[in-house]
């Protein structure tokens, strides 16, 4: 609309006025209809570039492993096409084709032995594809390496050929034993090859100490030849080396003593005739842990108890003497060692991880016995509710699952996330780390894994997340716990979610986990929180129509730590934020603070006549609910 401005100025005010605001909203009109083609361009422009949406992009490296695993193999050909490298490394060290050893992808082993894959590849523990088609008895894939010309005699870290895996009378057995038999290895070649190894060793220490070397000289972790030859149980090289000047109680990097690595690798002769050289029973490692708190086996353990005994009375009076030396020849031990715990087969997990399950499922057995132990010489009553009662204790925990960390997977959106989580929760996998967020599904059942026996499993030395153990709350706890030292700043958790989610219980399991760093003073610990937090349910607490027990208060929990030995050393509770207007007035179907239940349930009725209690409904602040214990 045009308007001649000489024309406007000679109109009268109110017309001038009525003019304008028609001129106004003509231009408002205007304006919303320009806006809303622009819009509607827009939508249309986003609809036409779907692919638009910010989306995590992985590497055909990545994407080609998560194919394999689940046998998507038209992915895996298409992938190969597009460029994806076949000789990729795997996080063990392992090629594909250790994980189509694994997850028994014969279609893809063909493949990638067709492009030229080395079928002999190892991985960081020395294993081959053969050694995990063997352990997770994959006889397809065993026949296909055996057919491409694997190496059927390669030995792993420990060791093993590929047929020491192999179950007795499988599949994968046959095929082996049918094909050592038609190349003419016998069982004795077998043993005298698994014998050059130590061997070799011997024959190189003999040089050294031939060419004047220090038997003592330590690698870039502190680990002398000493260290090694224990942990692989070769006697001889052992002796050797002790007769050259050996340091029997030099320690790693990790303060593992030789006597601690012969104690956890099951080498029962070794760790005597190490304690027959006077090597020192008591010394710790880096986790407080003396040899016999690691030992593989019950007979070992005993052994270096008697000879912590026998060492603290030596050092009591050195004039009796050495005490194991004097009292018992050395005298070879034939006993088996450990198997393998049922856990590690079949083979669920990553080879890498075998290792460190091995050792986890030896601290679970230690957990458990150590545990035993301190019931036993505690003996308080407060003490057997921390694990409740003497035999060892329930643990259930999965093995580590692609799953566990839902920022790696690698299709991310509501309905994947959601998936995983419904499906882990499915198998009570009840924690799943998000990055560096744990999420907490609430079970509303009890499940076996916040005993004190995981809280010691999860003690990590340096705060990082323990690879062989599952996403939990007391891994984050470990990790807050070290970065209160680290960064020196005071550390919070932020537990969020609806009523009834599980927030309180989170916040109690953390602080738990936490006072096992409390050493000595732990069952003083537990016993005072379990006091403190009946208080706090008691007076903070009440019946909601989402949670029986739900907390009525925010609370704020200080722990106090001695930086020197990193222990809990206090504990301090602050209580903000009652939510005192529930005392008048409750929420239809809640009920007031727990303590008025409690009284009504606990007193007398004398106590209640005393304190005018007789007539609940008589009271309009208990409100409608019925009381709840
Ligand atoms: N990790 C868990 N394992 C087993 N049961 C749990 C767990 N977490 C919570 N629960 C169950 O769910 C109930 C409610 O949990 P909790 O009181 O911790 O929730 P909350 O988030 O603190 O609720 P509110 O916000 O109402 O205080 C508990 O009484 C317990 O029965």
């Amino acid at each position: 609309m045009e308007i001649d401005q000489c024309l406007l100025e000679s109109l009268p005010l109110g017309q001038r006025q009525r003019l304008v605001r028609r001129m106004r909203c003509e231009q408002i009109k205007a304006y919303y209809e320009r806006e809303k083609a622009f819009q509607r361009q827009e939508g249309l422009l986003r609809r036409l570039k779907p692919g638009k949406s910010p989306k995590v992009r992985f590497s055909l490296g990545d994407v080609i492993q998560d194919a394999i695993i689940h046998h998507n193999d038209k992915e895996v050909l298409r992938l190969l096409k597009e460029g994806a490298d076949p000789h990729t490394l795997v996080s063990s060290g392992g090629s594909l084709l250790h994980l189509c050893a694994r997850y028994d992808n014969a279609f893809i082993t063909e493949v990638l032995i067709d492009r030229g894959v080395n079928v002999n590849h190892q991985d960081e523990d020395f294993w081959t594809p053969m050694h995990i088609a063997c352990a997770c008895d994959n006889p397809d894939i065993v026949l296909l390496l055996v057919l491409a010309g694997a190496n059927v005699l390669l030995q792993d870290v420990n060791g093993n050929i590929p047929l020491d895996y192999a179950g007795e009378g499988t599949e994968s057995s046959s095929i082996l034993l049918a094909y050592l038999d038609e190349n003419g290895v016998d069982f004795t070649s077998l043993r005298q090859m698994k014998l050059q190894r130590p061997m070799s060793m011997l024959a190189d220490v003999r040089q050294l100490v031939l060419a004047g070397g220090n038997v003592n000289e330590k690698n870039d972790e502190g680990v002398t030849l000493l260290h090694m030859a224990c942990a692989s149980g070769y006697k001889e090289v052992v002796s050797l080396i002790l007769e050259h000047g050996g340091d029997l109680n030099i320690t790693d990097d990790q303060f593992w003593t030789p006597l601690h690595l012969a104690a956890k690798y099951g080498q029962t002769n070794l760790v005597k005739l190490l304690l027959l050289h006077q090597a020192n029973p008591n010394i710790m490692n880096c986790n407080e842990e003396k040899p016999s708190d690691v030992a593989a086996s019950e007979v070992i353990e005993e052994l270096l108890l008697k000879a912590e005994v026998a060492w603290e009375e030596q050092v009591k009076e050195p004039q009796c003497g050495p005490g194991l030396a004097q009292e018992e020849p050395y005298e070879e031990i034939t006993h088996d060692l450990p198997a393998l715990s049922s856990k590690l087969s079949p083979l669920v997990l990553p080879i890498a991880k075998q290792d460190s399950l091995l050792e986890k499922d030896t601290m679970f057995r230690d957990a458990s016995r150590g545990l035993c132990k301190q019931q036993s010489q505690e003996g308080t009553p407060e003490s057997s509710t921390v694990s409740g009662g003497s035999k060892p204790e329930q643990v259930q925990l999965m093995p580590p699952a692609p799953s566990d960390d839902l920022a790696t997977l690698s299709e991310l959106n509501d309905g994947s996330l959601l998936y995983e989580i419904q499906k882990r929760f499915g198998s009570d996998q009840i924690h799943t780390f998000i990055g560096d967020i744990l999420l907490l599904v609430n079970p509303f059942k009890e499940l076996p894994i916040y005993s004190a026996m995981v809280s010691q499993l999860y003690l990590s030395p340096t705060g990082q997340r323990v690879p062989s153990l599952p996403p939990h709350l007391f891994s984050c706890a470990e990790r807050a716990f070290h970065r209160l030292f680290q960064e020196r700043q005071p550390q919070c958790f932020i537990l969020s979610g609806e009523r009834g989610s599980g927030k309180s219980e989170a916040s109690k399991q953390i602080v738990r986990h936490l006072t096992c760093r409390a050493s000595s003073h732990r069952a003083m610990f537990d016993s005072k929180f379990q006091h403190v937090n009946c208080i706090l349910e008691a007076f903070g607490h009440a019946k909601t129509t989402l949670n029986a027990l739900s907390s009525c208060l925010i609370q704020y929990w200080e722990l106090q730590f001695c930086e020197r030995e990193k222990h809990v050393t206090g504990a301090r509770i602050y209580t903000y934020m009652l939510e005192k207007s529930r005392l008048v007035a409750q929420p239809l179907g809640q009920s007031n603070f727990l303590i008025f239940s409690l009284l009504m349930d606990g007193l007398s009725p004398e106590e209640k006549q005393g304190l005018h209690l007789n007539n609940l409904c008589a009271h309009r602040s208990c409100g409608e609910e019925p009381w709840v214990a």
